[in-house]
C-alpha cells in the first residue's frame, strides 16, 4: 500500500487578511457530490494564466476543522493499531504552514490536534477491547517523546539541563529497524495524564520566533505511542508514531541570525537528505541515503511496516509560492512510496522466544549493542520473560539475524509458523501459499471480536505446537550458523570485530565534536557552492571560520570566493550588475568543462568537509584498513547526468534564442509549459520521463530550459533522447 498523502491548507493569518488565496482546492467530481475535494490548483510563478494541478487522497480546505481532519483520515486506523500494525502519522510543510497547529493544535477542545485526538481514540479503544474480552486483554499505553534538533536527538521527557552534548544514539536494532538508545518510556494509562506528560515535554521541546512564525519549531518531533495487549497467552505490541517535521525555511526570507541559521541549516538538510530518498525509494534505487541524515535514518520512509499517512501543510498565499510547489512536488512524490503493511506478531508468553519491541522508531527496551559481523551475530535483546510460565527450561539465548521470512526454513517440509511477517500484499501471499496457513487468517481476524476471544482457546493449543517446532528451528539454524562461524573465520571475527569496536568509536568521537555547527556550515557551504551560489557559499564559509580558527584552506576559499565574486561584479556591466544580483539565485546547468574551471573545485573542498560517517558504517566490510577514504571519483557519468548550476546572467538569455532553428525552439517552448500532456507527446517520452521532466523543471523554481544542452542534463534524459524529440516535431514553415 502506498503512503496516503492528504494535503491541508490553512487559513490566512491575522495579517495575511488583505491577501489573495492563490492556492485552491477542486473536485474531480460533480461538484453537487459533496465529495471532499482532492486536487490542489496553483498558480504557474511566471504566468498566472497557467496553473499546476496536484492530485492527492484529499484536500483540506481553509474552512476545514480539526475534528474533520481527524475523523476522515485518522480515526479509521485506530482499530488497525490495535490489530497489530503499526501507525506513522507525519505532517510535512515548510515553515508557518500549520503542522504543529495540525498535530498537536490549540488547547480548546475544538482546537485539539491529530496527537491528543488519537490519545482520546486509543484509551477509548483500549476500554472496549477490554469490556469486549470479558478483561482477558488487557491494554498498556506508554510513550516515547523525542526531538532531533539539528540532527540530534534528544528526549523530550528530560529536561533540557540533561541533555548531553551529543544526544542519544540511534542504531539499527536486530529487526533491521532503527531504534534510539536509552529513551525514557513512560507509562501512560489515562488521557489526563497523557495531557499533562505532553504538555510538560513540549515545553522542551526547541522552539524560537523566527520572521516567518512567530513559534517556529526548531526541531523534528517524534511521539511514540506503544499500545502492549496482553492476554493469558500472548502479548502483541503495537505502536502510533506521530511526527511533526520542523519547517523548510528560505533564508532569504527568514533573516535568520547565526543560531537559528544553524538550526535551519540543519532541517533544510534532513529534509533535503529525506526528499532524495523519497526519489530513491521511488527510482528503486539500491542504495537510499537514509544513514546521510538522523531524520531519515529514524523514519526510514518506504523501509518501516504498517500504515503511513502523510499531511502535507501549506500556506494559501502568494508569499510562499515557491515554497508551496516545492511541497507540493514533494508531496506527489511520496505518495508512489510503497509501504508493506506488516502486521506485528503477538509474542507467545508460554514460549521461550521473547522479542525486543519492534518499532521503526524508537525503543527503550533496546539496549546498546557493539557492532558486530553478521557471520557472529546473535540477538541480544532478549528480554526478560515471565520465569514462573517458562519451567526449567533455560531460555534461548540467541537466534540467528535473518530476513523473518526465514529462506532456510521455506524449502523444508515441517509445518512452519510464519514468525515474521504477514504481509498482506498479494505477491508476497502467492509466494508463501505454499506453507500451511496455521496463524489466524485476516478474515478470522476482522471477525467479531466476541468470537475471535471465544475460539482463541482452541487456536492457541495449535498455534502453540506451531511456535514450539518453530523455536526448534530457529535454535537448530543459529547453532549451525555458529558453527559455520567458528570454522570458517575465527582469526578474521576477530580481527573485524576490533575494528568495528574502532570505528564505532571513531563515530562516537565525531558526535562529541564540539565544532559541529561549523560542520553544518560548510556542509551548507559546499552545497550552496555545488548549486553555484557562490555569495551563499562565501556566506555559510565565513560563519564555519570562527570554528576553525586558522584553518588556512578556509581562510584561501574564502579569499578566492571573494575575488571570484568580485571579478564577475567587476566585469558586468551596470544592468549586468543589477540583473546579477538579482539572478543569484537563479540556475542553470553547468557543463563538466565549466566545472572544473569553477573556482571551487571539488578537490579542495573535500578537504576541509566533514566526512559522513555514516558512509563508513555502510561499507565498514568491504574497507580492510577501516581508514576514511575519499570515494572513487566516476568522472565522466556522474558529470553527464549531475545538475550542476551556476549564477546566471539573465541578460544573456536571449543570446540562447538567437541561433536556435525554429524545431528546437518549439521543443523548448513545449518543454518549458511544464504540461506533463504536452511533453508525453513528444516523440520517445512516456509517461515516467514526461513526469520526471515536469519534477526537474518545478525543482528548478522558475528556471527554463534554454537550450538542447540544458535539457539533455535534466535527470533521465540525454543527449540521444533530445534528438529523438526535437526530430519527431513537424514544423510548418
Ligand atoms: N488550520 C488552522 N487554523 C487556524 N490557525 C492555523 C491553522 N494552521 C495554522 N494556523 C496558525 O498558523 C500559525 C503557524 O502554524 P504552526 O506553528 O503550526 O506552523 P508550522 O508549520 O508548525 O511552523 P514551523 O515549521 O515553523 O514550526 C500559528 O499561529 C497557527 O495557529
Amino acid at each position: 500500500m502506498s503512503v496516503r498523502v492528504v494535503a491541508r491548507i490553512r487559513p490566512l493569518l491575522k495579517h495575511e487578511l488583505d491577501k489573495d488565496s492563490i492556492v485552491t482546492a477542486e473536485s474531480t467530481t460533480d461538484e453537487n457530490t459533496k465529495e471532499r475535494p482532492t486536487v490542489i490548483r496553483i498558480p504557474n510563478p511566471k504566468t498566472d494564466s497557467e496553473s499546476f494541478s496536484f492530485q492527492f487522497s484529499s484536500v483540506y480546505e481553509q474552512e476545514a476543522t480539526q475534528q474533520e481532519l481527524f475523523d476522515a483520515e485518522i480515526s479509521p486506523t485506530v482499530k488497525h493499531l490495535f490489530n497489530g500494525f503499526d501507525l506513522s502519522i507525519f505532517a510535512h510543510g515548510c515553515t508557518g504552514t500549520g503542522k504543529t497547529h495540525t498535530m498537536r493544535g490549540g488547547k480548546t477542545l475544538a482546537d485539539r490536534g491529530v496527537i491528543p485526538r488519537l490519545l482520546s481514540a486509543i484509551y477509548r479503544r483500549c476500554k472496549k477491547v477490554e469490556k469486549d474480552t470479558g478483561g482477558e486483554t488487557h491494554v498498556d499505553v506508554a510513550l516515547e517523546y523525542f526531538e532531533i534538533y539539528c540532527d540530534r536527538v534528544y528526549d523530550l521527557f528530560e529536561p533540557p539541563e540533561k541533555r548531553t552534548p551529543s544526544g542519544l544514539p540511534i542504531r539499527d536494532s536486530a529487526k533491521g529497524k532503527t531504534v534510539v538508545v536509552g529513551l525514557t518510556e513512560k507509562p501512560c494509562a489515562t488521557l489526563k495524564e497523557f495531557e499533562q506528560l505532553y504538555d510538560q515535554a513540549n515545553v522542551n521541546r526547541s522552539t524560537s520566533a523566527t520572521k516567518l512564525n512567530a513559534h517556529s519549531s526548531r526541531s523534528h518531533a517524534i511521539l511514540c505511542v506503544k499500545i502492549t495487549q496482553t492476554t493469558e497467552d500472548t502479548i502483541r505490541v503495537s505502536r502510533a508514531s506521530c511526527i511533526d517535521l520542523a519547517g523548510s525555511e528560505d533564508n532569504r526570507r527568514t533573516d535568520n541570525n547565526k543560531e537559528r541559521l544553524v538550526e535551519s541549516s540543519a532541517i533544510n538538510k534532513s529534509l533535503f537528505v529525506l526528499a532524495q530518498c523519497v526519489d530513491a525509494v521511488n527510482k528503486k534505487q539500491a542504495r537510499i541515503p537514509y544513514r546521510e541524515s538522523k531524520m531519515t535514518r529514524i523514519l526510514s520512509l518506504g523501509q518501516n511496516s504498517g500504515l503511513t499517512v502523510m499531511i502535507l501543510n501549506l500556506a494559501p498565499t502568494r508569499a510562499y509560492h515557491l515554497d508551496t510547489l516545492a511541497s507540493l512536488n514533494f508531496a506527489s512524490r511520496t505518495k508512489k512510496i510503497e509501504v508493506s503493511e506488516v502486521e506485528n506478531d503477538p509474542i507467545y508468553r508460554a514460549m521461550a522466544k521473547p522479542l525486543a519491541a519492534t518499532s521503526s522508531i524508537g525503543g527503550a527496551t533496546i539496549t546498546r549493542q557493539p557492532l558486530r559481523p553478521l557471520a557472529a551475530a546473535h540477538n541480544a535483546n532478549i528480554q526478560e520473560v515471565d520465569k514462573k510460565k517458562q519451567g526449567t527450561k533455560p531460555n534461548k539465548a540467541f537466534s540467528v539475524f535473518s530476513d523473518s521470512r526465514k529462506p532456510g526454513v521455506r524449502g523444508s517440509n515441517l509445518p512452519v509458523q510464519n514468525q515474521g511477517v504477514r504481509r498482506l500484499d498479494t505477491h508476497k501471499r502467492a509466494a508463501e501459499s505454499s506453507a500451511p496457513a496455521s496463524r489466524p487468517t485476516k478474515t478470522y481476524r476482522s471477525a467479531d471480536d466476541a468470537s475471535r476471544a471465544r475460539s482463541l482457546e482452541n487456536a492457541m493449543t495449535k498455534e502453540s505446537i506451531e511456535a514450539m517446532i518453530s523455536q526448534r528451528i530457529d535454535e537448530k539454524l543459529a547453532e549451525r550458523a555458529l558453527q559455520d562461524a567458528a570454522v570458517t573465520t575465527p582469526a578474521l571475527s576477530a580481527e573485524l570485530q576490533r575494528r568495528l569496536d574502532d570505528l564505532e568509536q571513531r563515530v562516537e568521537a565525531r558526535d562529541d565534536d564540539k565544532s559541529g555547527p561549523g560542520l553544518q556550515f560548510l556542509l551548507m557551504g559546499k552545497q550552496h557552492l555545488t548549486r553555484g551560489e557562490e555569495v551563499s557559499a562565501l556566506r555559510m564559509f565565513q560563519l564555519a571560520l570562527p570554528y576553525f580558527p586558522g584553518n588556512s584552506r578556509l581562510e584561501a576559499k574564502i579569499a578566492k570566493l571573494e575575488e571570484s565574486i568580485r571579478s564577475r561584479r567587476e566585469v558586468g556591466s551596470a544592468s549586468t550588475h543589477a540583473a546579477l544580483a538579482h539572478a543569484s539565485n537563479r540556475m542553470a546547468p553547468l557543463s563538466t568543462k565549466q566545472r572544473k574551471a569553477f573556482p571551487g573545485d571539488e578537490t579542495d573542498d573535500d578537504e576541509f568537509a566533514p566526512v559522513d560517517a555514516s558512509d563508513h558504517d555502510e561499507s565498514y566490510a568491504s574497507d580492510s584498513s577501516f581508514k576514511f577514504k575519499k570515494p572513487a571519483r566516476k568522472t565522466k557519468p556522474m558529470a553527464k547526468k549531475l545538475p550542476i548550476f551556476r549564477d546566471q546572467d539573465v541578460t544573456s538569455y536571449s543570446a540562447y534564442q538567437e541561433d536556435q532553428t525554429p524545431r528546437t525552439s518549439r521543443l523548448l517552448k513545449i518543454i518549458n509549459t511544464k504540461d506533463v500532456a504536452q511533453i508525453k507527446a513528444l516523440k520517445g517520452v512516456g509517461a515516467k520521463k514526461a513526469d520526471a521532466i515536469v519534477s526537474c523543471l518545478v525543482d528548478m523554481d522558475d528556471e527554463e530550459i534554454h537550450d538542447l544542452q540544458m535539457l539533455a542534463m535534466l535527470k533521465g534524459v540525454g543527449g540521444k533522447s533530445v534528438e529523438t524529440m526535437r526530430l519527431g516535431l513537424t514544423v510548418k514553415i
